[in-house]
């Protein structure tokens, strides 16, 4: 299946995931930890006592937050209701606490980073060229259990923002909870993840719906004021070797929000943005810290909202030395490969000081470098043979170095308005272009479940009738009569939902709806011909659940928690309405007749 980008093989990647929910569910750590950090930070730099103090910020309840639980929907207020009626009922909070363990260690180490924690020094080997940044960071989140005043980590695209802000918290051995705006691509999805991470939730294993900004705020609010009652009502009730755990890890939480640039491209994402930003103010608890990371600056994110704004901490783009240290570090042949360097590297320097696109190039070329002298065992290039070596390799070097340029790996976001017109204009050539290595039933699952996902369940029966439906004429007579704001808003809406999720029934059925068109209409073609050729079963109904379960592993559909009422699991399309209109295409098959637009 070719359908996922490419992925970056540089450095450490092993930190990133793929999947909607990107998240670092982390499992305790066995080895103590050097804490050299620690005694660095005791001498605190005049930025550090800008931190607020505890008491500064405890006060009661924030006038913020009053606000925001005004602004809640009815829905969220309907919640509320519920759960005023659960506290009156005293025996059964209780009985629920019974079954949350809130003391800290059980909890929180859940939190911490799951590989074995390392030291200052490896920290710093293993990001040369960050040694500054991750000082500064390291003197920012302060001993344990400080209070932190909102971080905003940013610079240009893969100057190890993340790895090093993720490695800081392996080696401080904290609790945080992560979250990327690339996987969670819409408001619900990154509210969701977030707060279904939170402590109790996660040992309660109940997933919460979270739709507007208000619900989050009031979810975040709820769950993190219960946790830390829970914490500070039950440290005392802990046995020695607990609060041996809870004094190696802390009491505080932090929240990091990646690729924060992505939301400017969200429906409403001022809102958003400065929602997220003013969070630490509208809590007000010291014990929550918050980090934002993104490839732009502050000063794009028009957050003069009359907050103090997040501490900025620039990762400056790598000077040609820490290329060079970053991409020797982990090379078993230091002296071949630092030759190979002599070589190559001032070609690509010019054109990209990105690791993650160099390290995609650099990567076939050595392996070519390393067969002139595989015959050799062990020998180096002089000076002179480097120079005709350079001749040499440029047959190879001007391949990769025009690769750059055609297959940016994600965009920066300085660049994305001039990316976007560009794609317009070549929208049409570039989606007939791709190919996608997927059998067809694959291709009408991600189908059928992006429709489900997309379509109110009631509407299946008119979409899909024996003819397999498609006829939406009457809903278009309906569009045209609504205003084109009102339409605006509602698909505002709609994508502010983000995906919703459907039974296996509905996603079978609504397979069986759209494949029977198409295998009548697909009959004589040449791609089920070659399925007969290939010696697969001809009918695209064929092992349909092997697929679906495939999609699954791969993330382009994710399976969530079964249904309350109905028991059975729901599953949820994950994938763009752009990749899925690329995978109708490629199939011909007519999706934007199968779509709801209010
Ligand atoms: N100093 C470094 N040493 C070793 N590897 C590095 C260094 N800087 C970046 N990398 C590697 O480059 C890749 C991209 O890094 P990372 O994702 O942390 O960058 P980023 O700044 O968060 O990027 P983006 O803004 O695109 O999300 C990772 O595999 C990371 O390990």
């Amino acid at each position: 299946m070719s359908l996922k980008r490419e992925g970056f093989t540089g450095p450490t990647n092993n930190h990133k995931r793929t999947g909607w929910q990107e998240t670092y569910s982390l499992v305790w750590p066995k080895t103590p930890i050097d804490t050299p950090s620690e005694e660095m930070v005791k001498e605190e730099s005049p930025r550090v006592t800008k931190r607020a103090t505890r008491s500064s910020l405890n006060t009661p309840q924030s006038p913020l937050l009053e606000e925001m639980r005004k602004e809640e929907t009815p829905q969220s207020s309907k919640r509320a209701t519920r759960s005023s009626a659960l506290k009156s009922c005293s025996s059964r909070t209780r009985e629920t606490q019974k079954k949350i363990d809130f003391r800290s260690p059980s909890l929180l180490r859940d939190l911490v980073y799951r590989e074995e924690p390392i030291s200052f020094d490896a920290l710093c080997s293993s990001f040369p060229g960050r040694r500054v940044q991750i000082l500064e960071l390291l003197q920012l989140l302060g001993p344990m259990n400080s209070p932190l005043l909102p971080l905003f980590i940013y610079g240009g695209a893969s100057t190890g923002k993340t790895s090093v802000i993720l490695q800081i918290f392996r080696h401080l051995k904290r609790p945080f909870i992560y979250s990327s705006c690339r996987t969670c691509y819409c408001p619900r999805i990154l509210f969701e993840t977030v707060v279904n991470q939170l402590p109790h939730r996660r040992s309660s294993g109940s997933v919460k719906r979270c739709e507007k900004p208000a619900d989050f705020v009031n979810l975040l609010h709820d769950g993190m004021s219960e946790f830390i009652n829970n914490l500070k009502g039950n440290s005392s009730k802990l046995d020695s070797e607990e609060l041996k755990e809870q004094g190696s890890t802390g009491t505080m939480i932090y929240f990091i929000f990646d690729n924060m640039e992505l939301v400017r491209r969200w429906p409403k994402y001022l809102e958003i943005t400065s929602m997220l930003f003013k969070l630490y103010e509208i809590l007000k608890m010291p014990e929550v810290g918050f980090i934002f990371i993104s490839n732009s600056s502050l000063d794009t994110y028009h957050v003069n909202t009359g907050f103090a704004e997040p501490m900025p901490v620039l990762f400056p783009d790598y000077r040609e030395e820490d290329l060079r240290k970053i991409f020797l570090r982990n090379q078993p042949n230091q002296k071949l490969y630092s030759s190979f360097l002599d070589v190559v590297f001032n070609s690509f320097y010019r054109m990209t000081k990105r690791v993650d696109e160099l390290s995609v190039a650099f990567a076939p070329l050595f392996q070519k470098y390393c067969e002139l002298f595989s015959d050799k065992k062990g020998s180096v290039p002089t000076e002179d043979k480097k120079r005709s070596l350079f001749k040499r390799f440029g047959e190879h070097t001007a391949p990769a170095l025009n690769d750059i340029f055609k297959v940016p790996s994600h965009p920066n976001s300085f660049k994305i308005e001039a990316i976007k017109e560009k794609v317009k204009r070549r929208d049409a050539e570039v989606t007939d272009d791709i190919e996608f290595h997927m059998p067809i039933s694959a291709k009408y699952l991600l189908i059928s479940a992006f429709i489900a996902s997309r379509n109110p369940a009631t509407l299946d029966a008119a979409l899909f009738d024996s003819t397999g439906g498609g006829d939406n004429r009457k809903h278009k007579r309906k569009m045209s009569e609504t205003s084109k704001e009102k339409k605006e808003l509602a698909e505002q809406e709609l994508i502010m939902k983000g995906p919703g999720t459907f039974p296996l029934e509905r996603l079978l059925a609504i397979f069986q709806c759209i494949s029977s068109v198409a295998e009548f209409s697909l009959e004589n073609e040449q791609q089920v011909e070659d399925e007969i050729v290939s010696g697969g079963d001809t009918g695209i109904m064929s092992d349909v659940l092997l697929q679906l379960s495939t999609l699954c592993n791969a993330n382009y559909i994710s399976k969530g928690g079964s249904c309350p009422l109905e028991g059975s699991t729901r599953y949820r399309s994950t994938i763009s309405e752009e990749m899925t209109v690329k995978v109708a295409r490629s199939v011909n098959f007519p999706l934007s007749k199968y779509l709801y637009r209010r």
